[in-house]
């Protein structure tokens, strides 16, 4: 489902190689977290998946696109394929809690009948089926998260990327998001998630890629975050 061959990425602005020769697989329906101190190059990683950087070497494969090399107008189908989900929610302030999602359908094209039909399908799913019509300031961060994770997922996405999603909530919300998540993955969807958070890699035990300057120091079927860190 993914694949990076020697894939190294060096910024303008910078020497130093922000990914350096790294070499990774990850399978349809994997679930994979990305782990590694800051500036190790998890979000470069992530940002390449989704062809928002281009690797000064290497190649990257995301189903069956050649991302580093597809034409750029194949690039929104690349990104209709994969969900994203972040640390700080990215909902839309105005629009309400259904709005937010059905505008993730709209932009692509689908149509209405089929938007009323998925919205609320997809909201139950994650636990917000009375909260459709509220607007993003009236939920905890918790529930603003999983109207990030139904918009990210309503499109049935092949892989879901997934940036430090607990990073503003509390342990016990943090641990209902990642139930969330591995409910999602259970559907066949590959996830992958950047994280800082020990507890949740050493309580899930998942496979673990670990990077370390650019370079992948570690990566282990049922992974801890390791010892001492
Ligand atoms: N747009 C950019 N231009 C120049 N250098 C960058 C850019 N983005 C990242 N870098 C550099 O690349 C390296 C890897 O950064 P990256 O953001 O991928 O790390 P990270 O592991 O995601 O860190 P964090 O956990 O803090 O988010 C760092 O040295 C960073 O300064």
């Amino acid at each position: 489902m993914i694949r990076l061959e020697h894939v190294s990425k060096v910024y303008k602005t910078s020497t130093r190689p922000a990914l350096d020769d790294v070499s990774v697989e990850m399978d349809k329906g994997e679930f994979v977290f990305l782990i590694g101190p800051s500036g190790s190059g998890k979000s470069t990683f992530l940002r390449l998946l989704l062809r928002e950087e281009v690797p000064s070497k290497g190649r990257v494969y995301v189903s069956n696109f050649d991302v580093a090399k597809m034409s750029r107008r194949r690039v929104p189908r690349l990104r209709q394929s994969i969900g994203c989900v972040f640390q700080d929610f990215r909902l839309l302030a105005q629009k309400t809690v259904a709005e937010n999602v059905a505008f993730a359908l709209e932009v692509i094209g689908k149509p209405k009948n089929t938007i009323v039909k998925v919205v609320p399908e997809v909201l139950q799913l994650v636990g917000l089926e009375g909260k459709a019509d509220r607007l993003p300031h009236e939920l905890s961060g918790g529930e603003q998260q999983r109207v990030a994770i139904a918009r990210a997922f309503v499109n049935r996405p092949l892989v879901l990327i997934a940036d430090e999603p607990t990073g503003n909530l509390d342990p016990d919300t943090s641990q209902d998001i990642m139930l969330l998540l591995e409910r999602i993955n259970r559907t066949g969807t590959t996830v992958v998630m950047a994280t800082h958070d020990h507890g949740i890699v050493d309580s899930m035990r998942r496979r673990v890629v670990e990077l370390d300057n650019g370079r992948v120091v570690r990566d282990d079927a049922r992974g801890v975050y390791g010892v001492g860190r």
